[in-house]
């Protein structure tokens, strides 16, 4: 099978006076593999990175944070599988909760963005394997 792709992904958040905690999503492009859905900001590991230093490069290229500090939510693995059950690409993403980052995090692609509160968020098409993330962020919140 394909080598495991290592990711990390970064859940950036606010606090809002009204609506509690926000979250920044963005729309991944229509090209890119699970196109179309939307993804917390974050990219594949390069060679000879830690994740915190993947972590700081693809929020500064995706969505122009300087990262100050982030902790560890979950890792998730995840095998995508094609139409006949073949696995099409496997993913181990180490998924960061960011609150302390300067700027104020804008898409650098010009795809879809937004600030959603994690009900509005529960609504939205996300790649299977962000189930795990949301399933975390909720059992958190309470
Ligand atoms: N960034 C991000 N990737 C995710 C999420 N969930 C998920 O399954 N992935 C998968 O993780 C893999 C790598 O992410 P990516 O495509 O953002 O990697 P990248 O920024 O380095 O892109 P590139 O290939 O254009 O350089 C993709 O196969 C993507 O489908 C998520 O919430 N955020
Ligand atoms: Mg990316």
């Amino acid at each position: 099978m394909n080598k495991v792709v290592h990711v990390a992904v970064g859940v950036i958040t606010k606090s809002c006076k009204e609506k509690g905690t926000l979250y920044f999503l963005t729309k991944r492009l229509e090209q890119a593999h699970q196109g179309g859905k939307w993804e917390f900001p974050g990219g594949k590991v390069e060679n000879g990175e830690t994740i915190a230093q993947t972590l700081a490069r693809e929020l500064k290229e995706e969505v122009a944070i300087e990262v100050l500090s982030c902790q560890l939510l979950i890792k998730v693995e995840h095998t995508y599988r094609g139409k006949g059950g073949a696995a099409d690409k496997s993913v181990c993403l180490d998924v960061f909760i960011v609150d302390n980052f300067i700027g104020e995090p804008s898409a650098q692609e010009g795809q879809g963005q937004g600030w959603f509160s994690l009900p509005a968020l529960q609504l939205l098409e996300f790649p299977a394997a962000n189930k795990a993330i949301i399933s975390e962020l909720l059992a958190q919140s309470h």
